[in-house]
């Protein structure tokens, strides 16, 4: 015997396969029933350490066929006067005394190669005559899985033995057929697949319509003779993953898939047929305690219950008959859904162990192989006539029936959703319906699209997310920009001034990374898209029946672009009010340290005219009040009809002292922007002129305006303003009524002003005085659309 379970070595092959360990009972002929599962059950011996405790046994095998769990022990019997008493001991706990039934129970004493010749050795006539086979081993940790997989060089397991059938068979019919065998050897551990072969990187799984479950980048041997085959085998179990647990020193922590696929050639009729014959090593399915661990070996205890579960609940579904089977629920059952159900003949060994420190995961195991006893095959064979690509035709058109049994229900289930939804909303244009095609090359291509549409609305989801982080970042960048600029009027010293600008230059050099590696990756997935669409059209051209579908998904695509732009805008708002609320909080902070500031220079007497104006300017600007509006039109305007004049403040077409001679007066129109300079003239001015139409009993109205004269004489110009927003400077109608009677007391002096020149104006009074004339507010409400 070997060793350790890594130790496999190509096992003496001298030994005749039938010759040596002749089977006793005939096993096959009556027991296996073609279109279930065919289960047995393995009891394994004792081992010494259970045999010296004081253990019970749970197990006892009553036929061929029969195995009772947990006995009911025979009582010496107790007599009293002479009467035999029953129950004696009433503290002893029943017994279960459950009696299970299998296609055949193996007991102790039976050999790896009685086990073969009763379950597996009939495998290779189905799958010689093209059908799929599998084996699974299932039991607890230590029951005796890989002893009977691979056993040792004495008695090796019953992969090689089938294998050397398979072979035997081969040499066989060499005359007639030509043979083509390839394999590979893989684990799933921990929900990742790797190859036992070649280990790397895991391996993903892939639903290919063509040749069902596949595992994308796992290399297939070509094996001529048994020689390499058992070489593979070796190697691949040296790479298998062990680690010790309390019940098994050299515990097999991963599931163990070994797949032998074969291709024959009828030489005569050139009829070729594939099959493939799966064994499975399934990793202990014992209960957490069992293993003794925690942290890291949990886990993956944790892992195989998970598979063993699923593949349960895959048993049970199959077993009901039902149409949903959850293949997947795990990495393990999606690898084998072509081999459990189905097109498959399946051979299940249950493997346990007798000892009553099994007592649980044993029952465990007899209820879980009685499950799968019931799980009816349909098996067909996969045999083409001609040599084309079409050799898994045959599984291609159960793949497709199942495919259209699926996207059947799934149109009842929506259209019941529909109707259910119609008496609340109209429905939508996604909810059309959808109409599938019955024809198998139709089908073929309606799934093709829809799994094209599914990229596509994959990429177009991508594709807008980068685009909105790339909008944002661009707004990002604006702003930093911004605040770069900021940067010399804020900053103490160059010291602060250079720290905060290499600061906002690597934030804005990293937006710039950031939107080239968005807008590379963007590109890309353009492209992608391009051939999707392609590919799409081509399908299209194909069948233009599809159109219909295709536009329903057209649809579905623009409305799902449609909510990323409505996600996208919230989030430039979202950035737009952060922004908004910082400034804020800056401008707060500004004027009360500028209104600080500019009222102790004011105390100090230095505030100037120019700053006080500057101050009140600002201080405006704050209290919401932004900005003078000017007339379209100067030319009609000014000198249209006397209501409009009614409507016209002239502010200051009159010189300051000295600088008469060469005025001239400036009527602003609304697409002129006045400079900085001349709109806190004008704020100024207007702030004035309110001031007089509010007070009109000042004494010096005839006084100009503080700062006029010098910042006119800057100018070097007369400003006019037509009109000012009424609603900027908020006028109160009783105070302009008021206002309105001091101006009819004046009204004699007054001339219509059209436009004055310099010749009318020199008798340089001061401009207020003028002003003041055309200032005759009315109660009547200023004409709209002349407030602009
Ligand atoms: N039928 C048998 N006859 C003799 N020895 C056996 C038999 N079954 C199992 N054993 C021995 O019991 C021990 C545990 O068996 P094995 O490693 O096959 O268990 P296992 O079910 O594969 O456990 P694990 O799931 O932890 O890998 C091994 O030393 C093996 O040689």
């Amino acid at each position: 015997m070997v060793k350790s379970k890594r130790d496999l070595k190509s096992p003496k092959r001298k030994r005749s396969l039938t010759g040596s360990h002749p089977i006793t009972r005939t096993v096959l002929s009556n027991t296996q029933s073609r279109g279930n599962i065919n289960v047995v059950v393995r009891v394994r011996p004792l081992h010494e350490k259970e045999n010296t405790s004081n253990n019970r046994n749970v197990i006892k095998i009553s036929n061929e066929h029969t195995v009772v769990f947990d006995p009911k022990e025979e009582d010496d019997p107790f007599f009293y006067h002479g009467v035999q008493q029953k129950n004696r001991d009433i503290m002893k706990r029943a017994n279960k005394n459950l009696s299970f039934s299998f296609d055949y129970v193996f007991n102790e004493d039976s050999s790896n190669e009685m086990v073969f010749e009763g379950s597996t050795k009939s495998l290779i006539d189905t799958l010689m005559k093209g059908y799929n086979c599998s084996v699974f081993v299932y039991g607890a940790t230590g029951a005796g899985k890989t002893h009977t997989m691979l056993g040792s060089q004495d008695d090796p397991g019953i992969t090689f033995l089938t294998l050397m059938e398979l072979f035997k068979q081969k040499e066989a019919l060499q005359n007639e057929r030509e043979f083509e065998i390839g394999m590979t050897y893989l684990e799933v551990y921990n929900e990742t697949v790797q190859d036992l072969l070649n280990p790397g990187t895991p391996l993903s799984l892939r639903e290919d319509a063509k040749y069902g479950v596949i595992v994308a980048g796992i290399k297939m041997h070509r094996i001529e003779d048994s020689n390499i085959l058992f070489d593979l085998l070796a190697q691949g179990n040296r790479n298998r993953t062990q680690h010790p647990t309390d019940a098994n020193t050299e515990s097999s922590r991963s599931h163990a898939v070994f797949q032998v696929y074969l291709r024959m050639k009828v030489k005569a009729s050139n009829e070729i047929s594939t099959s493939k014959l799966s064994m499975i090593d399934l990793a202990g399915s014992e209960r957490g305690a069992a293993t003794g661990f925690s942290g890291a070996r949990f886990t993956e205890g944790a892992n195989i219950n998970k598979s063993l579960l699923a593949l349960g609940n895959c048993i049970n579904s199959l077993a009901d008959g039902r149409k949903h089977i959850p293949y997947r629920d795990s990495k393990l059952t999606r690898l084998l859904k072509d081999s459990l159900g189905g097109n498959c003949q399946t051979v299940m060994i249950a493997n346990i162990s007798p000892s009553a420190l099994n007592y649980e995961d044993t029952y465990n195991t007899l209820k879980y192989a009685m499950r799968a006893k019931k799980i009816k095959a349909s098996v067909k064979k996969n045999i083409v006539v001609s040599e084309s690509n079409l050799n898994h035709y045959v599984q291609l058109v159960e793949q497709l029936k199942k495919e259209n049994e699926e996207l059947k229900f799934q149109i009842a289930s929506n259209t019941k959703e529909c109707n259910s939804k119609s008496s609340i909303a109209e429905p939508t244009v996604v909810d059309r319906f959808d109409p599938v095609p019955t024809n198998l090359n139709d089908l073929q291509l309606h799934t093709n699209l829809q799994k094209l549409y599914d990229d596509n609305k994959q990429l177009e989801q991508r594709i807008s997310q980068l685009e909105s982080a790339k909008q944002l970042a661009a707004l990002r960048k604006e702003l930093k920009q911004e605040t770069q600029s900021r940067i010399s009027g804020v900053c103490a010293n160059s010291a602060e001034k250079n720290q905060c600008r290499s600061r906002l230059g690597k934030a804005v050099d990293r937006l710039d990374r950031q939107t080239k590696t968005m807008q590379d990756e963007i590109t890309q997935l353009k492209e992608r898209s391009n051939i999707i669409d392609n590919q799409i059209q081509e399908i299209l051209d194909k069948n233009p029946l599809l159109k219909e579908k295709s536009d329903a998904e057209n649809a579905k695509l623009l409305s799902a672009k449609l909510n990323n732009k409505v996600n996208h805008f919230q989030k430039v708002c979202d950035l737009q009010t952060g922004e908004l609320r910082i400034r804020s909080g800056i401008i707060q902070c500004f004027s009360e340290v500028v209104q600080s500031c500019f009222l102790q220079l004011r105390g100090h007497g230095l505030a100037t005219e120019a700053l006080t104006a500057k101050y009140n300017g600002l201080m405006r600007n704050l209290q919401g009040i932004r900005k003078v509006s000017w007339d379209d039109d100067s030319e009609t305007c000014i000198s249209s009809t006397t209501s409009s004049l009614n409507n016209t403040f002239v502010i200051a077409e009159v010189t300051a002292s000295g600088c008469n001679d060469n005025m001239e007066t400036k009527v602003f129109t609304k697409s002129e922007t006045p400079s900085k300079t001349q709109t806190e003239v004008l704020n100024v001015c207007a702030e004035d002129m309110m001031f007089r139409v509010n007070n009109p009993s000042t004494p010096d109205m005839r006084i100009p305006p503080l700062g006029i004269n010098t910042q006119l004489q800057t100018l070097s110009k007369t400003v006019t303003v037509k009109r000012l927003l009424p609603n900027v400077y908020q006028l109160p109608s009783p105070k302009f009524a008021k206002s309105s009677k001091i101006n009819q007391n004046q009204k004699e002096n007054q001339k219509p002003h059209v436009r004055h020149h310099s010749a009318q104006r020199s008798d340089s009074k001061p401009s207020s005085a003028r002003s003041k004339s055309t200032m005759t507010p009315t109660n009547k409400p200023l004409h709209k659309s002349r407030f602009k």
